[in-house]
């Protein structure tokens, strides 16, 4: 979604990484590319909030949890928010599953309405599924969302989905990688989106030519640096990991406003870009 973002739900470095210590503990655990800095991280994080700040009129912070790990940092990946409320989800690396309940308990202490939540075998991430439109879902099969979920996803936002898309992902590096559907599309207007096509189906990308989606490409080197995971703070005005230059002159050349922000320790390291270090709660 591309609207004017409300409200976020985060989680700071201080709650998700706790410390030096723990995440030299941990990095490897969680398959991280490799150790994060501590102090880096939280430095980089600051400015990421900092930028936030200027767009967006309500932050919530997740507090820490003994339950869940370092990935908890990544917010959009528990829940998935509809106009109606939330759908809880069960994350596909097993590691991450306690992070549902962390979410559901602050959804419910601050009165947001949840409207489903995955059971039995279906597992799904935030970053898989994509509104494309107000009726339109994309939701990705893959490594991270299993066709259980999809069957529970359809029926849950039936009343308001008209078009549900199934995009089935590849193997590519397989399953101790993050690949998300999210990892392949950012939709930052309502008729453009950035892309890495070599990853998409054919026929998706069909489609959202077909629907006038403008797409912008995002090179292979900026795709390893996260370059296709823009955050849309409004419509055209979008955050960007610092250091994919092409990408963000290819934004800026259809009139976006570009804003960057380092993230070696916070997004690459962890391969979790700005939209997965947020989680939209209300777009209007
Ligand atoms: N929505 C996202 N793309 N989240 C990225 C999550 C990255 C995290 N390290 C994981 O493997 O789950």
């Amino acid at each position: 979604m591309y609207d004017q973002l409300k409200c976020v739900i985060v989680k700071h470095p201080e709650q998700a990484f706790i410390s030096q210590s723990n995440l030299v503990d941990q990095w490897q655990t969680f398959n991280y590319i490799d150790v994060p800095d501590y102090a880096e991280a939280l430095e980089e994080y600051r400015e990421f909030i900092r930028m936030l700040n200027t767009h967006v009129d309500q932050i919530d912070y997740l507090p820490a949890s003994n339950q869940t790990g370092l990935d908890s940092i990544y917010t959009h990946d528990p829940v998935k928010f509809t106009h109606d409320g939330a759908i809880i989800l069960k994350s596909g690396k097993t590691i991450r599953q306690s992070e549902a309940a962390e979410m559901k308990t602050h959804l419910e202490k601050q009165g947001i309405p949840i409207i489903g939540e995955l059971t039995g075998d279906a597992v799904s991430d935030g970053g898989d599924i994509v509104w494309v439109d107000n009726h339109t879902l994309a939701v990705g099969l893959g490594y991270r969302t299993n066709r259980e979920a999809i069957r529970q996803l359809k029926k849950i936002t039936e009343p308001f989905v008209n078009h549900f898309i199934e995009v089935p992902l590849p193997h590519d590096r397989g399953e101790d990688e993050c690949l998300h559907l999210m990892s392949i599309i950012s939709i930052v207007d309502h008729d453009l989106a950035v892309v890495y096509s070599p990853l998409m189906p054919i026929f998706f990308r069909q489609y959202l030519l077909e629907q006038g989606f403008t797409l912008i490409e995002v090179p292979v080197a900026e795709y390893e640096t996260l370059g296709c995971n823009v955050l849309a703070l409004a419509p055209r005005v979008c955050v960007l990991p610092a250091g994919n230059e092409k990408t963000k002159q290819k934004l800026e050349h259809t009139g976006a406003t570009v804003y960057e922000y380092k993230g070696n320790e916070i997004s690459y390291k962890g391969t979790g870009g700005p939209t997965c270090l947020t989680c939209p709660v209300i777009r209007y």
